[in-house]
């Protein structure tokens, strides 16, 4: 048994400084990293592929020749025979979900109001040309997150979406995340990861497409370079280290909240987990189950949860009250947040800033996280307060639509060319005052 203790943070015992140091992630000072991506992202942009052959040795200890970094359809067979058919019906599972989710997510084209006899106004919605999909591949392989970014983009109907993803030491891509890629219609796969695969798809090299938009979870190298290469590729929102945040007031056994405090803290040392709750003697009681399931796990896992759970960034906090515990919770702005309780419906209302909010005990946050269909990719590092989990609409935009009949025009133009000459501004006022009714009825009077 684990002689490492659970991290207690007593919420009224902290002053302000402590309280924010309780909020930090690992991203929240990406400083460090930001020193050391600047030279890899200039590397890619001069070097290109020969630059990303070179991270590949040194950062995956893979032998990858520059002109080998797409993923041969050779490599995709390869993959599909070497895995579980098992695990295939559990991707094709997952993809179905997520691809039915995400379809029924999907605005209409294009949305029209009439908002005066003869105005209409309204949206049209349309894909982006490419985007790329990071997958991340160093404390484990992720084909669950090629399926929860891919298909939303095909579903979205981006043309182009190719897959990044770093090789593993022999060379190639995971088997999983090339099947995964096949069945989510991408056949672009390119063997480069972590902040030379971000520099890759925002300068382009002489195998990798540039693209308009790079999306997916990934370490804090990935997140730096999409922060520094923002000004040339949309970096999409933050999708850093795992985060949960497992809120309870006791109505539930004390083990489910310790399983789930060792889901999130198993992904590496840079997670934050936290059990929230005003119900310090269950805090107790689930503090003493949690020892017994890291003995469960795998020694690098069991690690990682034990350095998150007993550090700074995960643990258990006890509040007050009820209400200053719902407080932390949405001052922390969690990447997923996990509602174990009886009625947990009754608290849905109280929570305003979380990327998933997941009710109840049997709505299992490995169950969301593998096939339930809403994307895992979710804002962390406290961009919850502000940004959405990646859906359909991180992979369109919309184009304002407008109409004037020519009747409903005269009850705009004149209070257009007023405030035009108030703003001072000459061409605006003209081009709807008297001289474009001149030019108007003249057209109409040379078309009869
Ligand atoms: N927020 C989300 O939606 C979400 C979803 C899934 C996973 N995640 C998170 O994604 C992350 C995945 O991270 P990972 O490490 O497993 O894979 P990763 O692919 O993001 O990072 C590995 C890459 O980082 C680079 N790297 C490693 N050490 C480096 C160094 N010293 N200098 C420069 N570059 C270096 C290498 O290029 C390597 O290929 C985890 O933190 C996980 O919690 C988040
Ligand atoms: N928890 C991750 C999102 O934060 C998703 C994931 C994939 N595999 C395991 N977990
Ligand atoms: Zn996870």
């Amino acid at each position: 048994m684990s002689d490492t203790l659970v991290s207690i943070h007593t919420l009224s015992a902290l002053d302000d400084a402590q309280r924010k140091a309780l909020l930090q992630r690992t991203e929240s000072d990406l400083s460090a990293f930001i020193d050391k991506v600047n030279p890899i992202i200039e590397a890619v942009r001069i070097d290109g592929d020969a630059a990303l052959a070179d991270f590949a040795r040194q950062f995956d200890k893979a032998q990858v020749a520059a002109d080998q970094l797409r993923a041969t359809t050779e490599e995709f067979s390869a993959a599909r025979a070497s895995i579980d058919p098992e695990l295939i019906t559990t991707l094709e599972f997952a993809a179905g979900n997520i691809r039915h989710f995400h379809e029924k997510q999907m605005p209409e084209t294009l949305v029209l109001h009439e908002t005066h006899r003869g105005v209409l106004v309204g949206d049209r919605w349309n894909a982006i040309d490419s985007v790329a999909c990071y997958v991340p591949r160093g404390k484990g392989s992720f084909p669950s997150s090629v399926l929860m970014t891919a298909i939303p983009a095909k579903v979205a109907g981006v043309r182009k979406v190719v897959i990044i993803t770093p090789p593993g030491p022999d060379g190639t891509v995971d088997p999983a995340t090339l099947v995964a890629a096949e069945i989510a219609g991408v056949s672009d796969v390119f063997k480069c990861g972590g902040a030379q695969a971000i520099a890759a798809v925002a300068f382009g090299t002489q195998t990798v497409p540039k693209c308009d938009k790079v999306v997916g979870p990934g370490s804090p190298w990935v997140v730096a370079a999409k922060k520094q290469l923002s000004s040339l590729i949309d970096p999409g929102s933050p999708a850093g280290p795992s985060e949960l945040i497992i809120f309870s007031d006791g109505s539930v056994p004390a083990e489910l909240v310790a399983l789930d405090l060792c889901v999130e803290s198993e992904h590496g040392p840079d997670s934050s987990v936290f059990f929230v709750t005003d119900n310090a003697d269950f805090a107790n009681a689930v503090a003493s189950c949690v020892p017994a399931l890291w003995s469960r796990m795998g020694n690098i896992r069991a690690q990682y949860s034990k350095t998150v759970l007993s550090g700074p960034r995960g643990g258990i906090v006890i509040a007050r009250t009820r209400a200053d515990a719902l407080a932390f919770v949405n001052d922390y702005a969690p990447e997923h947040l996990a509602v174990l309780a009886d009625n947990a419906w009754q608290y849905l209302a109280c929570f305003e800033h979380a990327g998933e909010i997941l009710l109840g005990p049997h709505s299992a946050i490995s169950v969301a996280n593998f096939v339930l269909g809403p994307s895992h990719v979710l804002p962390t590092g406290g961009a919850a307060k502000t940004t959405s989990p990646l859906s359909v609409f991180d992979f369109l935009k919309r184009t304002s639509i407008a109409s004037l009949s020519k009747e409903a025009y005269g009850g705009f133009a004149a209070h257009a060319e007023r405030l035009a000459r108030y703003e001072g501004f000459d061409g605006h006022a003209n081009a709807v005052s008297t001289i474009r009714d001149e030019a108007l009825r003249s057209a109409a009077g040379a078309s009869t």
